[in-house]
This record gives structure tokens, sequence and C-alpha cells, in this order.
């Protein structure tokens, strides 16, 4: 099973720690990258954590959470090999699996309730990359990066 890895800035903090024993009880391990309060912050410091971990670890995806997910996601997209996808249903997040093989999800606190983020996640975690012609596509974006 994937390790998950998790991070947030002040506006996701409540959402990281309403996460955390979900996914554990779903059986990942997850490492906690902060932040490990509500003081104020600057996502990307923790965006870069997130992604520099998901980009030594194969099979790890990383979790972010800031009030939107708009800046966690726009951070994480700046590290060559991050595919981070910002995502606020079930159906967005399974796509972002299937089809964009995204190793990163960002949610936004400020924008759904934990009970859709707890299902929102949950499921980007347990689906997967179908590969084959969106094998073809995430090259040519890959190419994008060079
Ligand atoms: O980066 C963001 C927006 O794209 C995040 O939502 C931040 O959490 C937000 O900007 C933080 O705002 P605050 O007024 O400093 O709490």
């Amino acid at each position: 099973m994937a390790k998950l890895y998790i991070a947030c800035d002040h506006a996701g903090y409540k959402l990281k720690e309403h996460l955390k024993p979900m996914l554990a009880q779903k059986g990942y391990q997850v490492q906690d990258l902060g932040t490990e309060n509500e003081d104020s912050v600057d996502y990307p410091d923790y965006a870069k954590r997130v992604a520099q971990a998901v980009l030594q670890d194969d099979e790890g995806k990383g979790i972010l959470i800031c009030g939107t997910g708009i800046g966690m996601s726009i951070a994480a997209n700046k590290f060559q090999g991050i595919r981070a996808a910002l995502c606020r249903t079930e159906f967005e997040a399974q796509m972002a699996r299937n089809h964009n093989n995204a190793n990163v999800i960002c949610v936004g606190a400020r924008a759904i309730q934990d009970a859709v983020a707890e299902r929102v996640v949950a499921k980007f975690c347990e689906s997967e990359f179908e590969g084959g012609r969106h094998q073809k596509r995430l090259d040519k974006v890959a190419a994008l990066e060079s």
C-alpha cells in the first residue's frame, strides 16, 4: 500500500487532523509533514515538503490542504514529476488517478465540508492509473517540463 505524505497550511490544519485517523484506519502509512497548528504559515513551504517526499518515493502519494487547494496545487505543480490535482468531488479524485496518474491531491478546507473531503481523499487513495492512451498523454505533459 502506498505511503501517504500529508501537509497543510493554517487553513487546512483542522482538516488534516480530521483526515489522518481515517487514513490510518484504512491501513495507510501516513507521514505528517506539518503544519502543526493554526498559526499563519505560507502554503508553498508545505507544498515543497510533500512534493520532495513524493518525488523520492516511487509509490508514495501526497495530500495537500490549504483554504481553497488552489495555492497548494499551483506550488506543487512547479516540481518536475509532480502531478497535483485539485479535487472537490469523488469523481474528480477518481479521474485524477485513472486518467492523470496524479501523485498529489490538493483539497480546499474552506471550500468543501470535512465529510466530503474524507470521501474525496479516500477515493483518490484507492484509485489506480489506467495507463494505455492516458500514458501517451502524460508523456506529452512530461515533455512540456523540459
Ligand atoms: O493559497 C491559498 C489560496 O489559493 C490558500 O487557500 C491559503 O490557505 C489562503 O490563501 C490563506 O489565507 P489567510 O487569509 O492567510 O488565512
